[in-house]
Parts: C-alpha cells; sequence; structure tokens
C-alpha cells in the first residue's frame, strides 16, 4: 500500500487504484511513485484488471503539479518527466486491460494517464483536455501519440493546440471516451466493466491488446501473421478448450 494520494486495493480480480490528492490531484512526485508502486503491485499480483479511480470530487486528475514543476531546473524536469512517464507507460504497456473512471476534470498529464488506460469510461459532467500550450509546452506523458490514436489526426490537432477541453458527450463523440454514464455513477459502472471484463481469460484479452497494438505499429501483413500466430498459441491452451468445452456442455465457462 503506498502512502495516503495513492492507495489501492483488491476487489476479487480486479485491482481498484485510488487517487487522493487535493485539492485536484496533481501529478505531484509522491503521486506519480504511488501510482508506480500501485502498477508494481499489479503486476505481481493476479488481478486481471487495473482500475483507476478518484477520490476526489469534481477532478480524475489535473495534470502535472504545476507548482512544483515552477521551481525546476533542468535536472528536477528531466528527473519529474522520468517519473511521471515512467507509470504511464507501464500502464499502457502492462498486457491486461486498465480502466480510466474519470469524474470531472481529466487535464495535461491526467488526460495522458486515462488514455495510457485500455478504456475510459467518462460521467456526463467531466471536462477533458490538453491545456499544456497555454504553460508554453505541450503534452510530455504520450498525449501527442496517443490521441491521435484515438480520436484521429484533425481533432487530435484541434485538442492539442489550444487549451480547449471537451465535455463527456463530445469526447464520446469523438472516441476519445468509450462510455459514458450518469454524473455519480462512474465508479460503479468502472468496477461493474472491470469485473465484466475480469470473469474472461487474461490469455484472450492479452492476446487482443497486443494484437490491436500491433495494427497500429505493424504493416498489415505482420499484423496478420502474428494474429494467427497468437489465435494458434490461445488454440492450444488451457483457456480455449475451457471456453469450446463450456459452449457445447451449454454451461458458463470457469477461466
Ligand atoms: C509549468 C512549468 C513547466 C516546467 C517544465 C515541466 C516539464 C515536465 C513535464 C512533465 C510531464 C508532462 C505532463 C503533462 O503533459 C503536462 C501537464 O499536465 S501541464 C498541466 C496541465 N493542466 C492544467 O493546465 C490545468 C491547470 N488547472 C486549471 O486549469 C484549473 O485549476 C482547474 C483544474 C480547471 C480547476 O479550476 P478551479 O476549479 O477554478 O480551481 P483553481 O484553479 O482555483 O485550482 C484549485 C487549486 O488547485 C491548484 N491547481 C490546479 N491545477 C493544478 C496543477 N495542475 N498543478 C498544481 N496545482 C494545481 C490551484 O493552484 C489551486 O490551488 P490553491 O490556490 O487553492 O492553493
Amino acid at each position: 500500500m503506498s502512502d495516503d494520494v495513492v492507495t489501492w486495493t483488491r476487489h476479487e480480480r480486479v485491482l481498484v487504484v485510488r487517487l487522493a490528492s487535493p485539492p485536484v490531484n496533481a501529478l505531484s512526485a509522491a503521486v506519480a511513485a504511488g501510482l508506480d508502486a500501485a502498477v508494481d503491485a499489479f503486476e505481481i499480483s493476479d488481478a486481471r484488471v487495473l482500475v483507476i479511480v478518484s477520490d476526489l470530487p469534481g477532478f480524475f486528475v489535473a495534470g502535472a503539479d504545476i507548482k512544483a514543476m515552477a521551481g525546476f531546473d533542468e535536472d528536477d524536469m528531466a528527473r519529474y518527466l522520468v517519473s511521471l512517464r515512467r507509470p504511464i507507460e507501464r500502464i499502457a504497456a502492462a498486457g491486461r486491460p486498465s480502466i480510466a473512471v474519470i469524474e470531472g476534470q481529466a487535464l495535461g498529464g491526467g488526460l495522458e494517464l486515462a488514455m495510457a488506460a485500455t478504456l475510459r469510461v467518462a460521467g456526463r459532467g467531466a471536462r477533458l483536455g490538453l491545456p499544456e500550450t497555454r504553460l508554453g509546452l505541450i503534452p510530455g506523458a504520450g498525449g501527442t501519440q496517443r490521441l491521435p490514436r484515438l480520436v484521429g489526426r484533425g481533432r487530435a490537432l484541434d485538442l492539442l493546440l489550444t487549451p480547449r477541453t471537451v465535455g463527456a458527450a463530445e469526447a464520446h463523440a469523438i472516441g476519445l471516451v468509450d462510455r459514458i454514464v450518469a454524473a455519480g455513477g462512474e465508479e460503479e459502472a468502472g468496477l461493474a466493466w472491470a469485473a465484466e471484463l475480469a470473469s474472461l481469460p487474461t490469455s484472450a484479452l492479452t492476446a487482443v491488446l497486443r494484437s490491436v497494438d500491433d495494427a497500429h505499429d505493424l504493416p498489415l501483413t505482420k499484423g496478420l501473421a502474428r494474429e494467427a500466430d497468437r489465435v494458434a498459441d490461445l488454440f492450444a491452451g488451457e483457456d480455449a478448450r475451457e471456453g469450446v468445452a463450456a459452449f457445447l456442455e451449454r454451461r458458463d465457462p470457469d477461466f
């Protein structure tokens, strides 16, 4: 368990990470370190899904810690950038699904954290944006790379070039969030979604995640070849045997 700004608890096959760093969950060094420790806990566990949720009403994460950064020298900045990017990239590369539960503001590094998750669920009151240009910066934790992959070049530029934020409905319409729920229902929806994913075999979910990432990174022919290899590996595995048998025996599979 990390210090009190980032905590995590196990809910059956789901690890729930809670952010509670008043007033806005700014990504301070303590929050970054806490996130990293939470990813350590996820990696050594047999949890199948990671959920990231804020305990601060109105804020998912308001971005990097501007107050702290204002006093940085270049070495501090370099260390801070590494400390922020490390947990964010580990979540993205985890190979097991993660869900960011967005209630309120997800800005800058906060939206970058959410985009590193596999999936995003937002409440109707959420606002999302990458306002770094207003600080004379650009996103430094993957925002310029993941936003175009999620929403396309034009919409990404619209949100990257200006500090404009989008509400939940627009974010859902452009594919920045995957599910939109009534305000107040975010955490329940995120946990229910995580439980649904956690009932499925990690071997298949990991194969989906790796294959979809290949679709961005590889030429089609190589991606198709890797997909075929993954199908063959899965078909030879216990999970596929259980899944096929359960179907034929008209029962729920026990993965
Ligand atoms: C800036 C120096 C740069 C030096 C180089 C650094 C390079 C290292 C880069 C690291 C990796 C990059 C990560 C990421 O890409 C970069 C970022 O995330 S930059 C930050 C982006 N986020 C923002 O710009 C949001 C700024 N905040 C707001 O717009 C508003 O505060 C809000 C979140 C919309 C809330 O508005 P209100 O409800 O009106 O509340 P207040 O504005 O009064 O704020 C309340 C309280 O919280 C403090 N606060 C708000 N945001 C931050 C923050 N990001 N960091 C630290 N503190 C924040 C605010 O100051 C108030 O404090 P109080 O006055 O009450 O003490």
